[in-house]
């Protein structure tokens, strides 16, 4: 009995098909570290780990599987080895390696009974999401972001996919807020991160994610003589190492620019115009301010200690690229710096160049400590957050493991909120989910044979039905549509589509058009007799729902869920917030306030068979 006592106490007939199940984690930081250490304890049978990184020194305060000699080390194959002594009748299997790599293919993943997502970006995240709806494997997705998490059971054609609600992409502005308009702390910073520390340290600013030029036709005059100022910046930078240095940057940016600015008053009729300031002035004002000034980081440094140290940082960072260029052999690239949050030099030179800025344009200056947070988009993790998340990932793999789905749900833990955690309804699938409101199969292809002709004559118009408008789309763009007919004669391997890629056909037909249609592909040498391309079994694809449809899709998970679907474009409540939505998440919580459907979490003792049962309906 020994160790499985309590586990098969409180799971009762659940612990036997824990045992036998096979496991996917996906994601070993940390997260990841407390839901392997949750799952290894409870008993299930085998856990596969993957994570593409090695450990750093900045896991270790959360990552708990860690030590300091694992520095270095790949985080899957430490988190199995520590893991594994915790429990030593588990079988534990790690990869060192990117989720998206090809030998994690939809085979592989329908060999796992559930898989559970612990990353920290979009782009994987959605793989796998896409992954388990075409493996049909339960996936139970959670994130954290500060004292804020979630955990989201999904499962195809039952519940929503991690892709039925749009998710914000990470914040950019317009690049006129930031080099004509700042209104905010965060437009100073990313002026001087993004453009001004790249101009002088770094190549230019069209490479900066943090600028978005999509509004720059409107402004097309504008743009070009802030291009003009950038230049002028450029002609600047050939006199860095001379004594003048400072004082010809500081001038340029936080006078000569200003002026040209200011002097632009349509721009200031509704806005406080920009105040410049003069170099002389302040620095006798800052003649008794010491360098080290720098070092103070948790207080609002005055005027004269950001210029001290906005002088002292350019120097230090002109030495440094100067040294870097005169070891630069003649062919090479020249060198260039680029914004690091943890390399003091640049840190401090962000952190002073974006409160005199934000002392110009009259916005409230930050601390070091502040600006290093906000310019490295860093929301500090909390492990806590990341060991309840994961406790209760486990409690919602229960109810999927015992089929009852009815009875798991969307969890959020709210720090702003009444109560900790709170729960929500899983919602049914989005009928217009471009990624599970969608047909999925699987498309037999003889590399050696097939042409793209025969998928579009063969399989789409003769096998489908399909009319003639429609588009095969892959993960790169457009293969065919009725003008796009050249690469019809072209072989699959022609045109890159690889084993266990995704090919996505659109129907456009205007009266009723068919939802789209997934196919993975799946390579095999068929008989010369028989076609080159083929459709594995029998097809049905639906059809669009209609914009102003009443009907839901079959298999809501529960009555509540039915009063918010309906067939038209959905607008995004705060419910279906993302996990980096902080503000949707609290607003969230406040609607909940209100809710009195006890749904806590209770721990009932069961005097009947001894078993404790954990319940949170
Ligand atoms: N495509 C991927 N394939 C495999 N593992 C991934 C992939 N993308 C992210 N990961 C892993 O997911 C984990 C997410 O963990 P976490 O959010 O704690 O991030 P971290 O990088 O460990 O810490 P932090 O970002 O807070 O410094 C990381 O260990 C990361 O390597
Ligand atoms: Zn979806």
């Amino acid at each position: 009995m020994g160790r499985e006592r309590y586990p098969k106490q409180s799971l009762g007939a659940l612990y036997s098909r824990i045992k036998q199940s096979r496991i996917l984690l996906v994601g070993a930081g940390g997260i990841g570290c407390e839901l392997l250490k949750n799952l290894v304890l409870t008993g299930f049978g085998e856990i596969h780990i993957v994570d593409l990184d090695t450990i750093d020194l900045s896991n270790l305060n959360r990552q708990f599987l860690f030590r300091h000699e694992h520095i270095k080390k790949s985080k899957a194959l430490v988190a199995k080895e520590t893991a594994a002594k915790f429990n030593p009748h588990i079988k534990l299997e790690a990869h060192h390696a990117n989720i998206k790599d090809p030998q994690f293919n939809i085979a592989w993943f329908e060999s796992f009974n559930l898989v559970f997502n612990a990353l920290d970006n979009l782009d994987a995240r959605r793989h796998v999401n896409k992954m388990c709806l075409a493996a049909n494997v339960p996936l139970i997705e959670s994130g954290t972001t500060g004292f804020n998490g979630q955990v989201q059971v999904i499962q195809k054609g039952k519940t929503e996919c991690y892709d039925c609600n749009t998710k914000e992409v990470p914040k950019s502005f317009p690049v006129c807020t930031i080099r004509s308009t700042p209104s905010q702390p965060i437009h100073c910073i990313v002026w001087a991160k993004s453009y001004l520390f790249t101009e002088i340290f770094g190549t230019s600013e069209d490479e900066a994610p943090d600028l978005d030029h999509s509004e720059d036709s409107d402004n097309a005059k504008e743009i070009e003589t802030l291009r003009q100022e950038s230049q002028a910046l450029k002609q600047i930078r050939e006199s860095m190492g001379s004594d003048d240095f400072p004082r010809k940057v500081f001038d340029k940016v936080f006078k000569n620019d200003i002026d040209r600015l200011r002097s632009m008053e349509e721009m200031w009729k509704t806005r406080r115009p920009p105040e410049a300031l003069h170099y002389d002035a302040i620095r006798k004002d800052a003649s008794d301010e010491g360098s080290n000034v720098a070092q103070q980081d948790q207080q609002t440094w005055t005027l004269a200690e950001n210029f001290v140290v906005f002088c002292d940082s350019l120097r230090r960072l002109s030495v440094r690229l100067q040294k870097a260029q005169s070891q630069t052999n003649e062919g090479d690239a020249p060198p260039i710096l680029t914004f690091d949050k943890d390399d003091v030099d640049t840190l401090d030179f962000v952190a002073a160049a974006a409160n005199l800025r934000s002392l110009v344009f009259g916005i409230e200056m930050r601390s070091k400590f502040d600006i290093k947070q906000m310019a490295g988009n860093i929301i500090p993790a909390i492990a806590t957050t990341n060991a309840m998340t994961a406790g209760l990932c486990v409690l919602q793999a229960f109810k999927v493991m015992r089929q009852d789905l009815g009875k798991a749900k969307m969890v959020f833990l709210e720090r702003s909120a009444a109560r900790v955690i709170n729960t929500d309804t899983l919602k049914p699938p989005n009928p217009n989910c471009s990624v599970c409101g969608v047909t999925q199969s699987r498309l037999v292809v003889d590399p050696a044979r097939a042409t793209l002709n025969d998928l579009v004559e063969d399989v789409l118009k003769l096998k489908l039905g399909y009319g003639e408008e429609f588009s095969i789309n892959n993960e790169i763009g457009t293969i065919y549509d009725p003008e796009l007919d050249d690469n019809l004669s072209k072989k699959f391997s022609d045109l890159g589509i690889k084993a266990d890629s995704f090919l996505t056909v659109i129907d456009d037909d205007e009266d009723n058009p068919r939802v789209n249609l997934s196919l993975s592909i799946s390579e095999q040498t068929l008989p010369e007799d028989s076609k080159p391309v083929m459709i594995a079994g029998d097809l049905t694809i639906a059809r669009k729902p209609k914009m102003n449809s009443e009907a839901l899709p079959n298999g809501a998970v529960n009555g509540a869920a039915s009063t918010n679907g309906s067939g038209t474009k959905r607008k995004r409540s705060a419910d279906e917030a993302s996990i980096n939505q902080l503000e949707q998440i609290s607003k969230r919580g406040k609607v909940k306030e209100t809710s009195s459907n006890g749904d806590d979490l209770v721990v009932l003792d069961d005097a009947g068979d001894g078993a404790i049962v954990l319940d949170d309906d």
